[in-house]
């Protein structure tokens, strides 16, 4: 898992091996140590390098091992070795260093560097710290401040970044190792001492306690509860205040405690499954590994609001080309001015040059004659839809994809207006498209595999997490959420506030509440799709519909024209219409008390937690419906939608993997006690798979796809 070789007469050349990023497994430190232990006995040897297999110095530490017993040499005294080794020690840094890959460089005496490398210590974005002594040599090689930065955020740097910070020696263009070896036969006579960089001092800023202070603020803000980002700051600054044989201890001492918290192994779990939902397979079989996508220079998109503008931006960005349609001219205008602007402000602040001549706006739909791919992105209506998929089917050519960024109409009911059906795909983007990580890519039973395949390899470029779903009211996401703002509003009525309810959810770590949320979204959105089901009905009051409870409180605003930020009031004021700044509004809370009077209600005091199981757990019974329906193909994919598309705090993981956290019984027996109290709600009934999991034990989440039987859309 190391090798050894002698080059250039005198140079020993380690390389790590192991595919595919060198992470640092039991066997590659073991590797390390007895290479290390060859190297620095054997007189030949003057000077040692390190590299990595195949273009990547190490990705860090195996996140594969973590959670097991712990075999082979640990990391810490192991790069102690080779700090305190009397012959030149360099680090040949290609790909990325990243972790205990930076952690091992740091203990090197020099560090060369490819120009492409990234460099990093994104432990904290995996629930941990920079615990093999990164947190200590960080700052004492490049200041308080800029460790600060990059051990709290576990940001990668470039290798230019990374010279500027004094982090690496050299950079170069060439071959990374033959510069090291060259690097390290003229250093082979130079003293070491102010090489090692656990010897040197912190340099610390004046207002180094202003400093920290300020940091720790910004990082319980941002982290939302998260703890690697606060232990990270508590770790720096041992590094600031203790020598470093002290700060060792305290970094041991805090990496304990994140090691093996909840928290970490919640990151971890995203970490994999943001990897495994790019495995994507449909019920036929068909998947990931034998499915080619169709390749993709030209697409269209249909719809030139919100949506359309971000997908626009997004394509251009991923490098295709794109024609952009909207039949209303003067809306045409619009829509070209604010893409330009969009694309000219990304262009600024990412310092690449404007890429306007990859778009061209037009109002004619012939225009996309002859794109492999047209995205429509025209208002949630299905009688505009399907008239538009009939005209696309008569105008492009017959292997030309249509997919539709519907959020929830049916898919399969699109694809039966063409002649092609095969070729019929959601892709469900979330706003603002150009930003947002989330791309449901919403297969029906007739989309052909490769049509998938070609949505989700679209996704990828655009940088974009693609789950794969099957067709459903809803698909995945919104299906989930409609019972999460049901609850909210039955809490409503039984005596909770606006703000009480979004403070607990707050709390729990999202980054805004469900009724600051669907102001932001607009109020009429959610209106117009009641109305579509026939839930509204203007002026009722009645609280069961369609045989199950109700609450119109949501239609009761929409009539009276408060539909969120964009007419200042909603759920909330907002002063002037349009500002993000929600004010609580003591309309709303009499509106409320009047409400409860006439329907006969008694206000009672609701506590967070109840808020935040019935709101959780109805949106997590909805999951379980979902798996076990095979609309998602397992809770890693529901997981990864809410994590990137619905703020779903990604240090608890996701809602399944927050279920299996409080542990299934728990969550069953808590859905039981609240479906007692409210028989009338559907959706506090307990799943059956739910039932048949706690009734199996409750495995771990990595076992429940054995529980589920054979995926296949519903609808
Ligand atoms: C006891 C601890 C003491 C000290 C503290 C040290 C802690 C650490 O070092 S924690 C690890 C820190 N490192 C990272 O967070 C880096 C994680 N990896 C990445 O960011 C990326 O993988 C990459 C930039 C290194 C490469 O990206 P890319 O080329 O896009 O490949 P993939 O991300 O798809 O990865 C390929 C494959 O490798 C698996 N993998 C990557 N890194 C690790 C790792 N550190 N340990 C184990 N496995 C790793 C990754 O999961 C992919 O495999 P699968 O597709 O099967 O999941």
């Amino acid at each position: 898992m190391a090798a050894l070789t002698l080059v250039s007469g005198s140079v020993g050349l380690i390389t790590l091996q192991n595919p595919p990023v060198n992470a640092l497994s039991s066997a590659v430190r073991q590797g390390i140590v007895d290479t290390v232990q060859r190297a620095v006995s054997d007189p030949q040897v003057k000077s040692v390098v390190i590299c990595g297999q195949n273009g990547v110095f190490c990705g860090g530490a195996d996140i594969k091992e973590f959670g097991k017993t712990m075999l082979g040499p640990p990391l810490v005294p192991m790069i102690h070795t080779i700090e305190a080794a009397d012959k030149p020690v360099v680090a040949a840094i290609e790909g990325s260093a990243l972790g205990g890959g930076l952690e091992l460089a740091l203990g090197c005496h020099y560090r060369i560097t490819h120009s492409k490398a990234r460099l990093g210590l994104p432990e904290v974005t995996l629930g941990l710290l920079p615990a093999a002594g990164g947190s200590q040599r960080l700052p004492r090689l490049i200041g308080v401040p800029a460790a600060l930065d990059l051990i709290t955020t576990g940001r990668h740097v470039t290798a230019a970044e990374a010279l500027k910070l004094g982090i690496v020696d050299q950079v170069t263009d060439q071959s990374t190792v033959e510069a090291a070896v060259k690097f390290a036969l003229s250093v082979e006579v130079q003293s070491l001492t102010s090489r090692r960089i656990s010897t040197l001092p912190c340099p610390c800023p004046a207002d180094v306690d202003a400093l920290f202070e300020g940091v720790m603020q910004r990082v319980r803000q941002r982290g939302r509860g998260a703890i690697a980002p606060v232990a990270c700051v508590q770790a720096v600054q041992a590094a600031a205040t203790l020598p470093y044989a002290q700060g060792m201890e305290r970094e041991q001492e805090l990496m304990a405690t994140l090691f093996t918290s909840g928290q970490a192994r919640a990151l971890q779990y995203c970490f994999f499954s943001q990897r495994a939902v790019s495995r994507w397979s449909l019920p036929s079989g068909a998947r990931w590994d034998s499915t080619k996508p169709n390749p993709v220079t030209k697409v269209a998109v249909i719809g030139l609001g919100t949506m359309g503008r971000g997908i626009t931006v997004a394509l251009v960005q991923a490098g295709l080309s794109v024609v952009a349609v909207e039949t209303h001219e003067q809306q045409m205008m619009a829509a070209q001015r604010a893409v330009s602007g969009m694309l000219e402000r990304l262009a600024q602040r990412q310092g690449v040059p404007l890429a306007l001549d990859r778009v061209r706006f037009s109002t004619e739909l012939e225009a996309v004659a002859d794109v492999q791919i047209v995205i429509e992105a025209v208002f949630e209506d299905m009688a505009l839809k399907k008239q538009l998929f009939k005209q696309l089917s008569s105008l492009c050519p017959a292997e030309t994809l249509l997919f539709s960024n519907t959020s929830s109409l049916d898919i399969d009911h699109l694809a039966a207006q063409t002649d092609h059906p095969q070729q019929v795909v959601g892709m469900h983007f979330f706003a603002p498209a150009h930003i947002m990580k989330l791309l449901e890519v919403v297969y029906g039973p007739r989309s052909a595999p490769q049509a998938v395949a070609t949505a989700m390899e679209l996704g990828k470029r655009m940088g974009k997490v693609s789950v794969a779903v099957g067709n459903c009211r809803g698909f995945v996401g919104n299906r989930m959420l409609m019972h999460y703002l049901e609850e909210a509003l039955f809490l409503l009525e039984e005596g909770s506030s606006p703000e009480s309810i979004d403070q607990a959810l707050k709390e729990f770590g999202f980054p805004m509440g469900v009724f600051q949320m669907s102001d932001l979204s607009g109020l009429d959105v959610g209106w117009k799709v009641r109305k579509a089901q026939g839930l509204v009905e203007p002026g009722q009051m009645s609280r069961v519909r369609q045989g199950r409870r109700y609450s119109p409180l949501g239609d009761l605003l929409c009539e009276q024209g408060r539909f969120g930020q964009k007419t200042g009031q909603g759920w909330y004021l907002y002063d002037p219409a349009g500002s993000r700044t929600p004010r609580p509004d003591p309309w709303l809370q009499r509106f409320l008390e009047q409400y409860r009077a006439r329907q006969g209600l008694v206000s009672r005091r609701i506590d967070s937690e109840e808020v935040l199981e019935r709101c959780l757990y109805a949106l997590i019974n909805e999951g379980f419906h979902i798996l076990h329906e095979g609309i998602a193909a397992g809770p890693e994919d529901i997981d990864m939608i809410y994590v990137f598309g619905y703020g779903w705090p990604r240090h608890r993981g996701g809602p399944m993997f927050y279920a299996s956290q409080v542990g299934l019984a728990r969550v069953l027996q808590r859905l039981e006690h609240y479906h007692q109290l409210h028989p009338d709600v559907p959706h506090l009934q307990p799943s059956s798979l739910l039932r048949q999991l706690v009734s199996s034990g409750s495995p771990p989440i990595q076992r429940w796809k054995e529980a589920i039987r054979k995926p296949h859309s519903a609808l």
